[in-house]
């Protein structure tokens, strides 16, 4: 796979018409993501409109519910024929390996492949100190990045998405074929937003990541086109990258 095609590039815009003019801007974008905003406001048309341009689909639902709820979505999610979909990892054991059963079941309904599902592990706008001071939780960040990672391993999911702050340490403890997406990307040259543990996409990808969530130094810059070119150049400069892909 040449580097461009590790990055998803999120379709992070209100409406449909805003989201075509993205795709059409950016035609060398093979796989999107379709998130929270723009699933509210546009629904499953959406998913028609980037599979009918042959380009992949990351459906970033991030579910996160009791067992019997996210089950039910996942049964509806499966039939929709995209490429991955996000859980959040502290739903538990229980509710993740219900949400594998369920899209494999909504898959088989739809006649369809079932997506790959990756477990948020920590979101990369949380940090040591918010995760510690805020969250109450007991364990330094890497730790607790791993411990959602292994969950979601031991719960039979396809991967996870961390920060490329954690990337070289799950690729080194999750089995070899564990997808590893990590948004929390920026370039050198671009403002951080609020991504609290963000590494350069070169960095990401040598530390292991298999792809790359990059949006705003791309959908927000002056000239969308020539970002996602200048990424793609920096990209290029990597030699024998490893992946699961
Ligand atoms: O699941 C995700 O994609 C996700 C997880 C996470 O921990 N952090 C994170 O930023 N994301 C998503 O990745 C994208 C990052 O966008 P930018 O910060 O604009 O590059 C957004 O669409 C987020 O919803």
């Amino acid at each position: 796979m040449i580097a461009s095609e590790r990055i998803i590039v999120p379709l992070d815009v209100p409406n449909l018409d805003q989201a075509i003019a993205l795709i059409e801007l950016l035609p060398d974008v093979s796989f999107w993501k379709v998130g929270l905003e723009l699933f509210t406001s546009v629904g499953p048309r959406i998913l028609d409109v980037l599979k009918s341009r042959q380009k992949r689909v990351f459906l970033d639902l991030k579910f996160h519910d009791i067992p019997n709820t996210v089950g039910s979505a996942c049964r509806i999610a499966g039939t929709y024929g995209v490429d991955l979909l996000t859980i959040h990892a502290t739903c538990g054991k229980d509710c993740l390996r219900g949400a594998m059963d369920a899209l494999f079941q909504g898959a088989a309904t739809g006649g369809t492949a079932p997506p790959k599902l990756i477990a948020i592990t920590l979101l990369t706008s949380i940090s040591a100190r918010d995760l510690a001071f805020d969250l109450k939780i007991p364990l330094e960040l890497p730790e607790f990045a791993l411990q959602m990672a292994l969950l979601a391993e031991n719960a039979g999911l396809d991967g996870v998405v961390c920060s490329p702050q954690e990337v070289a340490q799950l690729r080194e403890s999750c089995r070899p074929d564990f997808l590893l997406v990590c948004p929390g990307v920026r370039p050198v040259w671009a403002n951080k937003n609020d991504q609290k543990r963000a590494l350069s996409p070169v960095q990401a990808l040598q530390y292991g990541a298999d792809y790359l969530v990059i949006g705003r130094p791309i959908t927000a810059a002056t000239n969308p086109l020539s970002a996602w070119e200048k990424i793609c150049e920096e990209l290029g400069s990597i030699q024998n990258l490893s992946s699961t892909t």
